[in-house]
């Protein structure tokens, strides 16, 4: 097997050592980003999730200084968007203009936690687009699958398969459906972040043919494996593959998502244009916290160390993606799209040197903790607003010129 030289992997989909459900996400900033290294991934990007009605900006400060001593590769940061104020708003602008954050991420699922409802995503959407920054949504139905919840606890199903029950696959496509909706409404690039089913990614596939700017990205956990775990008589093993959305037990899931990555027919045809890992991991001890009500099981998979590993199997090595497409996916678009290319996702005189010696079949190597840096990601991708100031400039509502009415009018029945 000859080794390839490829640009490092950016990882846009992180959580490293986030408190969660009771606990906190077991791969600390130094361990995550180790892992990533191991695989070939020489840059994440994680989360900043502040809990409803706590300062955007001091949990960005928090955040930063977690990760800013313990990193060993370069990192930014998106910002979770749990409520929504005048606050929140201007929180949002000093994080674009001044912090290096050029995306959030808004919850339609984690009822009471996260989620916003369906007027505040469309006011998000609409600022995240004034900000010139990216909106990426959790496309799940958070008020159906809190009904199906009690309905599966009701019905006394409490294990790990509840989980998958309460939250179906359709449940996921149509708030996917939705946010394309908003924020096709709201002029707002949108990033569809962890789609795990056929049905959502035709819904993304559907937009981009439509000339929507959309994107949609599968997590390698959805590549690699599907839902028929949650049905295993080990909870340890069942409860293991809790996250959200849930891995689906069609089969042909993996297959299908992975062949939407690997197809570049051409920008509007490939719905996934690159891919993440989500990497939430609790270990068994964390999940049993779930082991009386799947309600309980912290969500998350791990993926940071195998993301690139995975995408490497189960697409160039199965013929399905050659080694230039694979470099693409897992790390020149992220940088487009997130506004750092060419600094990122390219081996160039003048780019960061993040260059990955790629043997699917070696050891992995060792790492220093501490060197890694933040990387601010600028506003207003080319990549990502180029096509929407076309859209907003052919789609410009105006007003019909017309006379003023001067015909008669009706008297207003005041006792109705
Ligand atoms: C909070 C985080 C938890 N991981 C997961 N996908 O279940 C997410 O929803 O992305
Ligand atoms: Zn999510
Ligand atoms: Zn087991
Ligand atoms: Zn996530």
């Amino acid at each position: 097997m000859l080794v390839v030289v490829v640009v490092g992997g950016i990882d846009t989909h992180t959580h490293l050592q986030m408190p969660f459900m009771g606990t906190v996400s077991i791969d600390d900033f130094y361990h995550g980003t180790k892992a990533a290294i191991a695989g070939g991934t020489t840059m994440i990007m994680d989360f900043v999730i502040e809990q409803k009605g706590e300062s955007l900006l001091e949990a960005y400060e928090k955040w930063r200084t977690w990760a800013d001593e313990k990193v060993c590769c370069d990192y930014s940061l998106h910002m979770g968007v749990t409520w929504w104020s005048q606050k929140v708003a201007d929180e949002m602008q000093t994080l674009v203009q001044e912090k290096g954050v050029n995306s959030f991420k808004m919850f339609m699922a984690y009822k009471d936690s996260f989620m916003l409802n369906d007027g505040e995503l469309y006011q998000v959407f609409k600022h995240c687009a004034a900000l010139k920054s990216l909106a990426q949504v959790h496309a799940e139905n958070g008020d159906v699958i809190a009904q199906k919840s009690m309905e599966m606890v009701n019905q006394g199903i409490m294990g790990p398969e509840g989980h998958l029950l309460s939250h179906p696959e359709e449940v996921e496509a149509e708030a996917t459906n939705r946010a394309v909706c908003l924020a096709n409404q709201a002029t707002c690039p949108l990033y569809v972040v962890h789609v795990m089913s056929k049905s959502s990614a035709d819904v993304v596939s559907k937009a981009r043919r439509e000339g929507k700017v959309v994107f949609g990205e599968p997590i390698a956990a959805g590549l690699g494996v599907d839902g028929h775990h949650y049905y295993n008589k080990c909870w340890r093993h069942a409860a293991g593959h809790v996250l959200s959305p849930p891995l689906r037990p069609d089969p042909t899931t993996p297959g299908y998502l992975m062949d939407l990555l690997a197809k570049y027919v051409s920008y509007v045809e490939s719905v996934s244009l690159f891919i993440h890992s989500d990497n939430c991991t609790f270990n068994a001890d964390q999940k049993a916290l779930g082991k009386d009500d799947f309600r309980m099981i912290p969500n998350g998979v791990n993926g940071i160390e195998d993301r690139m590993s995975v995408i490497w199997e189960k697409g160039v090595t199965s013929g399905k993606m050659d080694p230039c497409r694979f470099v693409a996916v897992t790390s020149t678009t992220a940088a487009k799209i997130f506004n750092i290319y060419p600094q990122k996702g390219r081996i160039a005189v003048g780019s960061d040197a993040d260059i990955v010696l790629w043997d699917p079949n070696q050891t992995r190597l060792h790492v220093v903790q501490g060197v890694g840096r933040f990387i601010p990601t600028p506003a207003n991708s080319e990549y990502v607003y180029g096509k929407i100031r076309a859209r907003v400039q052919a789609n410009q509502p105006k007003a019909v010129e017309r006379d003023p009415y001067t015909g008669p009018v009706v008297k207003v029945n005041q006792k109705m």
